[in-house]
Parts: structure tokens; sequence; C-alpha cells
């Protein structure tokens, strides 16, 4: 997966932007008693390059954001920011209303931090709680995006819905060497947020759930990371904790028959609400990187097919060179061992998935002083049941890379088509 995360030195982006009138009387409220500005006190904030106001709100940077409303949810086929926080809900409110007025409140909160904004308008009244827990003041929009989806459970008797429950969104079927964990699986909401920055995450998610209070209550979390775009201003492939490039079999996001193709659900495909939307399969893989780092680069590379250095096909030079299954040693080898994990994945090429995962690094394993480390896989799917199903049904029998992983968590999710403005998220179901 590639990045175009490039945050932009604060001091440089809130001197040469723009300035709103809304930057202005957010600026104005530094402080929360609001601080009065002639045109000298502007004059006195902005004059100086480099220095920063405590708690303003930066210049909107467009580089930077990256809008809430749209034709598709953003976070899917947007090129992947340096950190994630995932998030599954549980509906605690038995009423759809009640369902539709959470999903109204997290869209304008949602919009809002979209664009680097405080939620609500109470964070100045020291009377009242703030409408906003505040550790994302002032920051930059970092890209963020904040992706929604709906899980099997929503369709259950609870909310009279379960005659809108899209076929696509089946239960996942046990895989080989499933290990799964009700800590870490299913939910009735699933909620990606990304941005380029940790702490903004965060905000997201506890933002929403402190929000939720009375409707819904997490499930699940798990945090995720990549190398960051500052560590890599390049873009490069990022590579995941076993030192691999991965992403670099993705289908092209810029190809929007192909993004109707592999990732869309269509309107044709039984479930028109669902159309311009997507299912999200989230599986937390654990990988075992004491053992890992016990066994040769041959070993390695036999297990991926690719070299480790240059993520290119074993047998090749160049991480994009073609994958080409058939190609054979001296001695009629497969280059590609057939159960590799890419060879497998691959397969005849006909089934593609959008995958956008995360690192993660949960502390260790008190039980065996092991790091409770590896992938939080994320794919996105046009319809599950005839993607990530089939290829993790191969993947879990055969796959030369299970002695070294284990799925220990599980969820999928039918994201919902993108918001227009003036609309809510999951408004063509409720
Ligand atoms: C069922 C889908 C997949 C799971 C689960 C999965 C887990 C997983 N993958 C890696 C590391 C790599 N995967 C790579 C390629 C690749 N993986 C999948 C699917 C799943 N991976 C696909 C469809 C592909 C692309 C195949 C192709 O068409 O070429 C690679 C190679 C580089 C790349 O293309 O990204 C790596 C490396 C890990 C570590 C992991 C679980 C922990
Ligand atoms: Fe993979």
């Amino acid at each position: 997966m590639t990045t175009d995360n490039h945050n932009k030195n604060a001091g440089d982006s809130i001197l040469e932007k723009p300035i709103s009138r809304r930057d202005i009387l957010r600026l104005a409220g530094v402080g929360g008693a609001g601080l009065l500005l002639g045109a000298s006190g502007v004059g006195a904030i902005f004059g100086a390059k480099g220095t920063t106001v405590s708690g303003a709100a930066k210049s909107s940077d467009k580089a930077d954001r990256v809008e809430f409303f749209g034709k598709h949810q953003a976070g899917i086929t947007t090129p992947a920011q340096d950190f994630l926080m995932f998030a599954a809900f549980d509906l605690t409110t038995g009423s759809v209303d009640e369902v539709r007025k959470l999903f109204k409140a997290w869209t304008e909160a949602s919009a809002a931090m979209a664009k680097g904004d405080m939620i609500g308008e109470n964070n100045e009244n020291l009377n009242l709680p703030p409408s906003d827990t505040g550790e994302a003041a002032g920051l930059h929009p970092s890209r963020t995006t904040i992706t929604f989806g709906v899980g099997p459970t929503f369709f259950d008797s609870r909310f009279g819905l379960s005659s809108k429950r899209p076929a696509a969104l089946v239960d996942l079927p046990p895989f080989g060497g499933d290990e799964l964990r009700e800590e870490w699986s299913g939910g009735d909401i699933g909620v990606q947020v990304n941005a380029n920055d940790m702490q903004i995450a965060f905000h997201a998610i506890r933002n929403l759930a402190r929000i939720a209070r009375g409707k819904a209550v997490l499930r699940w979390t798990q945090e995720g990371f990549q190398r960051t775009g500052g560590a890599d201003p390049t873009g490069a492939t990022p590579r995941n904790l076993m030192g691999f490039k991965d992403g670099t079999g993705n289908p092209d996001t810029k190809n929007d028959a192909l993004m109707n193709d592999v990732v869309w659900a269509q309107s044709g495909d039984g479930t028109p609400w669902m159309a311009g939307g997507s299912y999200m399969v989230v599986r937390r893989i654990r990988i075992r990187v004491e053992v890992w780092d016990r066994s040769t680069l041959g070993d390695q590379e036999a297990t991926f097919g690719r070299h480790r250095q240059s993520g290119a096909p074993i047998g090749s030079s160049n991480e994009f060179d073609p994958v080409d299954l058939s190609k054979k040693d001296e001695k009629g080898k497969p280059l590609i061992p057939v159960h590799s994990h890419v060879a497998l994945a691959r397969g005849d090429g006909s089934i593609k998935i959008l995958r956008r995962s995360y690192s993660y690094s949960s502390g260790m394993d008190n039980r065996t002083g092991q790091f409770d480390a590896g992938l939080l896989f994320i794919c996105y799917n046009r319809d599950a049941r005839k993607q990530f199903i089939p290829m993790q049904q191969k993947l879990g029998q055969n796959d030369v890379l299970n002695e070294y992983i284990v799925h220990n968590g599980s969820a999928v999710f039918a994201c919902f088509p993108g918001v227009r403005e003036g609309g809510y998220i999951g408004d063509t179901l409720l």
C-alpha cells in the first residue's frame, strides 16, 4: 500500500494559506474566554513565521484533508494514512429511531473531525462539559478518514431490519487454523479511523464512543501503524512486521472500472441500499515473530514467493515485475513455490480484493513472554462470498505462512455508500 501522507510544517501552512473568517473566529476563541482580536491582534498571531498559537486550529490545508462526504465513503480507496484505530461497537438501544439519531450525530462529528474542526458548539462554556474532548484541538486534519459499516448482528430481530440484510453480508465460515477469540471478534457496527497522527485517530474513536453513550458501547478496538510518511517521504510500499513489502499486488485504486468490479457493491448486486458501499473483512492476525526471526532468509522468501529486499517475485528483480507462476528453475521446480502465500492468494488471478491492513503491536503475552504483534488485516470486497472467503479457504488449508501466523480475531461489516452533504451514514438503509 502506498501513502500520500506528507504533513506540512505547521508553521508554514498557517502562514501560507488563505485564512477564512471561520479560522479567525476559531483563533479568536483561543483560551475559552475569547481573545478580542483587532487588526493588530491578527497580525501579531500571524506575524511570526514558525510560531504556533496554543490551542488554535490550523488553517485549512486541502492537501491535508480528505473530504468526508462523497459518492463513496473515504478510507476505502483513499491512499493509506500512517495510523489506524479500529473499533467495533455493540448497540445497547433497541430503538431504530435512536440508531438513526446516533448515525446523524456521528455524521456531524465525523465531518467536523475530517476537517480538523472541534465537535459541537459547547467548547467554551465553563458551565458545561465540553462537546469535544479537546486532545485534537489545533491539530491539522492529518488526512483523517472515518469509515462506517454494520455487521450481521445489526440485522437480527432488534430493529426490524432482518429483511434488509444483504445476502453478501454472511457470517464468515470457520477457516483452517482459526483460533478466534470473542474479545477481538464481531460487532454491530465497525468504524475504521485512519489519520497521519495517532492522537487524532484515538480522539475520533473516543468522541464517537462518547456521543454513543446510552445507545452503543465499544466491543473491541485495535490500534495499527505502518512506517510514517515522515520516515519514508517517497511513499514506497510499506513493510509488514515480517520485513516484507506488503501491498504490492493490490489492484489499482485509480482504475474506476476495476474498483467497480472488485470493491464497490453495485445496484444490480441484490441490495440496492448498498450500491456504492463495500464489504469490509477484518482479521486480527498474530505473527509469531520469534519463530519467524529464527527462519532463514531463503525460507522467508519461499514463504511469500517474493524477495525480501526488493519485493520482486522470486526469480525477478523489480518489485512490480509480473508474477509468473509458471516459471521453473533448472530442475523444473516452480520458482515461486506452489504453497507460497503469493501463489495461493493470487491463484489464476481471477479473484481480487483490496487490502488496507496495518501492523499492530499490543504489548506482550504475559503467559509466554512473546510479542502480541501482527497484522490487522483489512480488506474490501464487492462480495466477500466470491472474494475473501474462497481466498482464505485456500490460504487456511495450504499456505506455508500459517506456520508463522494465527488468526485470533474476525469481523465483517457492510460499509455504507458515501454520504451526500446534508445526509447521514446509513441513510440509504434507515
Ligand atoms: C485472504 C486474504 C489474505 C490474508 C488473510 C493475508 C494475510 C497476510 N498477508 C501477509 C503478507 C503479504 N501478502 C502478500 C500478498 C497478498 N496477500 C493476499 C491476501 C491475503 N493475505 C493477496 C490477495 C495478495 C496479493 C497476491 C497477488 O496477486 O500477487 C504479500 C506480497 C506482496 C503484496 O502483494 O502485497 C505479502 C508480503 C501477511 C503478513 C499476512 C498475515 C499476517
Ligand atoms: Fe497476504
